[in-house]
């Protein structure tokens, strides 16, 4: 069970929201802020599904539903967002947030291009289906909703490695700002949050590295801060956007890396 944060500080009430890919790391936090913030359902979409259903059990079954969704099957995505509409009556916020890395360091050299695909895959195809799906299902409801996809500093800046990582989260801004244009005359914002290195799964996995000790090589990056950058950090930029607090922002980058943009990426390229 979450703490509530109380009603007339919650941002979200009585919202229903599509997080993807919160089985783990920020969209997990992401998942339990919406419902601090008074969310009426949380569906965590993912593919792992004992992660995603021990997620939305702690958080509560009252308020989270676990689904099964891999975004690179368009079947998938469309199903999701038409068994939340069905099942909690509207869609108000989708935070699209999966996204992943390959496996190796994927130079222009060296690019393997079968592990290219998959991360286009996954971190392009897969966000333009939901941005896609949830949008339908926001217009065809007339719901002035908020869709919010995952974004990264390396979004606005060239990479020494994970090229295929940079070029797909560029490719995320150019759908991004599309989207917003397109569906600002029905109400629908489109944003994106760009956040700095987190100690993720995500992260820690590629470098092989755990999170403490990565957090710990962080800490000298972001010195002015108590701690390094946290998954709550980038789940209240996600609020932001999602909630009437950003009511006439559409097509915006949210950068949440505490000003430190390429030098904590620095640290995955030592
Ligand atoms: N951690 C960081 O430093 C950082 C920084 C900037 C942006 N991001 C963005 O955050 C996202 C990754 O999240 P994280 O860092 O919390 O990592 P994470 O690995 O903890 O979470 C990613 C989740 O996505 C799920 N997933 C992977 N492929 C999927 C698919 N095909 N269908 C459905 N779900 C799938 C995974 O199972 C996992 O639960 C990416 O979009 C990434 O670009 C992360």
């Amino acid at each position: 069970m979450t703490q509530a944060i109380p009603l007339p500080l919650q941002k979200l009430h009585g919202k229903v929201a599509i997080i993807t890919g919160a089985a783990s790391g920020i969209g997990a936090v992401t998942a339990r802020h919406f419902a601090d913030h008074g969310a009426l359902a949380v569906v965590i979409a993912d593919i792992q599904d004992a992660k995603g259903r021990e997620v939305a059990a702690s958080i509560g079954s009252h308020r989270c539903t676990y689904v099964h969704c891999d975004v690179t099957d368009e079947d998938q995505v469309k199903t999701l967002v038409e068994f939340t509409v069905k099942h909690y009556g509207s869609l108000d916020v989708m935070y699209s947030h999966v996204g992943i890395t390959s496996a190796s360091a994927q130079t222009v050299l060296e690019l393997d291009l079968s592990g290219y695909d998959r991360v286009m895959a996954v971190n392009v195809r897969g966000m333009a289906a939901c941005v896609k799906h949830a949008a339908r299902a926001m217009v065809e409801k007339g719901v002035k909703g908020s869709i919010v996809c995952a974004t990264s500093i390396s979004a606005t800046c060239g990479a020494v490695s994970m090229t295929d990582y940079t070029m797909s989260k560029h490719a995320v801004l150019g759908l991004v700002r599309s989207a917003s244009v397109q569906l600002a005359p029905r109400g629908v914002r489109v944003n994106c949050v760009s956040a700095g290195l987190v100690a993720t799964p995500m992260v820690c996995d590629a470098l092989k590295i755990s999170a403490e000790e990565l957090r710990e090589k962080m800490a000298a990056i972001y010195s002015g801060r108590d701690e390094p950058l946290m998954e709550k950090n980038v789940a209240d930029a996600v609020v932001f956007l999602a909630c009437e607090d950003s009511a006439f922002v559409t097509g915006h980058n949210l950068v949440v890396d505490g000003g430190l943009g390429t030098k904590s990426i620095a640290v995955l390229e030592q």
